[in-house]
């Protein structure tokens, strides 16, 4: 007899979108964001535990118990058991590092794993996913956080749907200010601002298909913070201050955070400018997936 599983583990990485354009469609496997974002070595571990004792769903993130609306949703779509579900996380929660998609995806290859649900990879994904777009805390994190690298999102939605592209990287670094938090639900469900975001984010694709470098990625996402005018005065003023030092900065969609890339010779320069701010930390680009621990 196959012995019972108690408990299951996985992990999906922290993502951060430079650009993006916001596509509707009553199907939720079908609405998302096209764009481009870079996927992160930080990210959420979480265990799903089955407990005979459970009379509902509990959430804790960081050792604290928590709404966890996203991931809620995801368990609740893929079993009606009582679960445990148990989150960790060493990056910036609500601050445009896709916090509630990493949840979402390794919630959903935990759950899948504890009750041998035996979904595929997609049909993960496409849970975490919709459970996003339902509770519009994300349109594109789950889809690059599946795959990681600087992930282009050229088509919307999950995987059987949409499509992605990279910009081949090696493990470069990154160094983020997280200032606070932006809320993505008012801001995708203002339609001024998703006019603005979508007339920006075709414009910043264009450019960016053109000419498919991490360097047009990180000009493409800072005209797009400023064009948007998402970007909030201290947002510019540390963008404006990491380009007099020698890097380039933009803001991490959507959150009040800043990410930049500097090479060798100006890390230095930039890491004081940036201190002038707050304390930046160092992150690297992942190019490793979503998946079971
Ligand atoms: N690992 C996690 N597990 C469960 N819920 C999480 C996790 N990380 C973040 N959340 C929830 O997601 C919400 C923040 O999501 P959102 O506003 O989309 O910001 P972010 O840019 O971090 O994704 C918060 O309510 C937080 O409690
Ligand atoms: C930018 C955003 C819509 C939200 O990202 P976050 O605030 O990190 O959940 C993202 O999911 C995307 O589609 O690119």
């Amino acid at each position: 007899m196959q012995e019972r599983k108690w408990s299951a583990k996985a992990f999906a990485p922290a993502h951060i979108t430079g650009f993006f354009c916001i596509h509707d469609h009553e199907d939720k496997r079908k609405k998302g964001s096209t764009g481009c974002g870079i996927v992160l070595d930080r990210g959420a571990v979480t265990t799903a535990t089955y407990t005979e004792e459970l009379e509902d769903t509990l959430i804790f993130l960081n050792g604290k118990q928590v709404d966890g609306n996203t991931t809620r949703t995801v368990v609740n779509m893929l079993t009606d058991i009582p679960l445990l579900v148990e989150s960790v996380t060493n990056m910036p929660i609500g601050c445009g590092f896709g916090a509630s998609g990493a949840g979402a995806l390794s919630t959903a290859y935990a759950v899948n794993d504890v009750l041998s649900l035996n979904l595929t990879s997609s049909e993960i994904i496409e849970t975490a996913h919709v459970a996003e777009v339902v509770n519009r805390s994300g349109l594109g994190d789950v889809i690059a956080q599946s795959y990681g690298g600087v992930v282009i999102r050229t088509a919307p939605g999950a995987p059987q749907y949409g499509d992605v592209d990279w910009i081949p990287a090696a493990g470069k670094e990154v160094l983020c200010l997280a200032l606070g938090e932006l809320g993505t639900s008012s801001i995708i469900s203002d339609p001024d601002l998703a006019w603005r975001i979508n007339s920006m984010g075709k414009g910043s694709m264009k450019r960016l298909m053109k000419s498919p470098t991490f360097e047009t990625f990180m000009q493409c996402s800072q005209d797009f913070a400023f064009g948007t005018g998402l970007a909030s005065n201290i947002v510019t003023d540390i963008i404006e201050a990491v380009g007099s030092a020698g890097g380039i900065a933009s803001q991490a969609m959507l959150g009040e955070s800043v990410f930049v890339t500097v090479g060798p010779d100006r890390r230095e320069a930039v890491i004081e400018a940036l201190s002038e701010f707050g304390e930046p930390s160092a992150y690297y680009l992942n190019n490793c997936r979503a998946g079971l621990l």
